[in-house]
């Protein structure tokens, strides 16, 4: 069975001003939940911060990839649970080239990509499992766009705030990414001074607390 939910609009003009700065690290220091392991980028540097448009398909059927790209905006990051698949690919040339002409942010795909090389010269944004010629079909089994899906073990809603840069991907839904985007900016801003007090000779172990465990 097929099913298709309204595009969710979860990520505010706050949140994507606030984590246009904010790199996925500086919220790792806070919190183990939420981040995608096991994705890698396509290519480096790559960053880009959107409002999660979710596709859950079967095995070998990626029906459902090719209908979200109707309903993707400018801003929105494509992610993509294949059930497990880990050996096909369902994303190459031709969807990066419609997402990329729609100003998605970025593909997320938990599973493999094809046509690496075209995406990469397209410069659009994709993180995957890694790269495989062998693909999905246009089956008509079923898949679902829009509905929560399991990624890397989290949970994504559609309209959650995705984070991803060269370190990695960080998700959150929109109600704690404030609290998690405030505190990140403070720790990114509060480097200057911890490197002025690097250079005036203190040292990382006294400033960072880990002094203490060796008193
Ligand atoms: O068509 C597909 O599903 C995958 C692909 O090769 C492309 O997007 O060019
Ligand atoms: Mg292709």
């Amino acid at each position: 069975m097929f099913c298709i939910n309204s595009r969710v609009q979860g990520v505010t003009p706050e949140l994507f001003s606030m984590y246009n700065e904010v790199m996925s690290s500086t919220i790792g220091h806070m919190t183990d939940f939420g981040f995608l392991k096991g994705l890698q980028p396509l290519f480096r540097p790559i960053r880009f911060v959107g409002n999660a448009v979710t596709v859950r398909i079967p095995h070998m059927d990626s029906s459902a990839v090719h209908k979200a790209l109707d309903i993707v905006e400018p801003g929105d990051v494509l992610v993509i649970d294949m059930s497990g698949d880990t050996e096909r690919s369902c994303w190459g040339g031709i969807c990066s080239y419609i997402a990329k002409t729609k100003k998605a942010a970025g593909v997320i795909v938990a599973g493999c990509v094809n046509d690496v090389q075209e995406i990469i010269d397209l410069q659009l944004p994709v993180f995957s499992l890694g790269a495989s010629p062998l693909t999905t079909r246009i089956l008509g089994i079923e898949g679902e766009i829009n509905t929560t899906i399991s990624v890397c073990g989290v949970a994504v809603h559609p309209g959650d705030l995705i984070i991803a840069d060269s370190d990695g991907v960080f998700v959150a839904n929109p109600k704690d990414a404030m609290g998690y985007g405030v505190k990140a900016v403070e720790i990114q801003d509060g480097e200057a001074e911890l490197k002025r007090k690097l250079d005036a000779g203190i040292s990382l172990a006294s400033i960072s607390g880990a002094d203490k465990w060796f008193e």
